[in-house]
C-alpha cells in the first residue's frame, strides 16, 4: 500500500441527532498516538460527532475501557486507537491477538468500535499509517465507528414498535 493511500472509499454517514464518540487512545508511542487522535478527531468532525478522549497504559487495556465506558451508556461508538511494534519476544503476538480479539467480541456484543490500533514490524510503518495525509488509519477508525452508529440507529427505529422479531 502506497504511503499516502488509504482505503476508506465509504462515504461519510449523514446524521439527524448528535453523536457522542469516546476515542480510547494507548499513547505508548506518543508521537504516533497523536497523529492517529488527529485523524479521528479530523473524520469526527467532518460528520458533526462530539469527540471524547482518554489515555490508557497500552493496547491491552483499550478493550477492557471500552468495556467499562459502555457500561455508562453515555456514547454512540468507539474508537481504539494505538500502536504495537514488534520486539524481541512473542509478546507483540499477545498484545496485538488480545487486544483485537476483546475489541472484536465487544463489537459483537453490540458496542460500535473502530480498531485504529497499528500492529507493524518497524516505526517506519507505524508512522506511515497514523499520518493524516497519509494512510490516515486514525480517521478511518473513526469512519468505521461512525458507519456502525449509524446502521445502528438505522435498524433501531426500523424495529421501533414492532414487539416481535420479524
Ligand atoms: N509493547 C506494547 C505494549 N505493551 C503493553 C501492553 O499493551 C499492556 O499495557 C501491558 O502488558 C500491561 O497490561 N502496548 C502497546 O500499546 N504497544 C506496544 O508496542
Ligand atoms: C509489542 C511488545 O510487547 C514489545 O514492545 C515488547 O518488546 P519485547 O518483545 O522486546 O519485550
Amino acid at each position: 500500500m502506497a504511503a499516502n493511500e488509504t482505503h476508506y472509499t465509504l462515504a461519510l454517514p449523514v446524521f439527524d441527532k448528535p453523536v457522542k464518540l469516546l476515542v480510547v487512545v494507548a499513547p505508548y508511542y506518543k508521537d504516533i498516538a497523536d497523529n492517529l487522535v488527529a485523524g479521528a478527531r479530523a473524520t469526527a468532525a467532518a460528520c458533526g460527532a462530539e469527540v471524547e478522549v482518554i489515555e490508557v497504559p497500552g493496547a491491552l487495556e483499550v478493550p477492557t475501557a471500552i468495556a467499562l465506558a459502555e457500561r455508562q451508556a453515555k456514547f454512540d461508538g468507539y474508537v481504539a486507537l494505538g500502536c504495537v511494534i514488534r520486539g524481541e519476544t512473542t509478546h507483540y503476538d499477545t498484545v496485538c491477538n488480545d487486544s483485537s480479539r476483546a475489541i472484536s467480541l465487544l463489537g459483537l456484543q453490540g458496542a460500535c468500535i473502530g480498531n485504529g490500533i497499528l500492529t507493524v514490524e518497524n516505526r517506519a510503518q507505524a508512522e506511515v499509517r497514523a499520518d493524516p495525509a497519509g494512510q490516515n488509519k486514525g480517521g478511518g477508525a473513526a469512519a468505521a465507528a461512525l458507519h456502525l452508529v449509524a446502521l445502528s440507529r438505522k435498524w433501531a427505529t426500523q424495529t421501533k414498535g414492532i414487539g416481535f422479531r420479524a
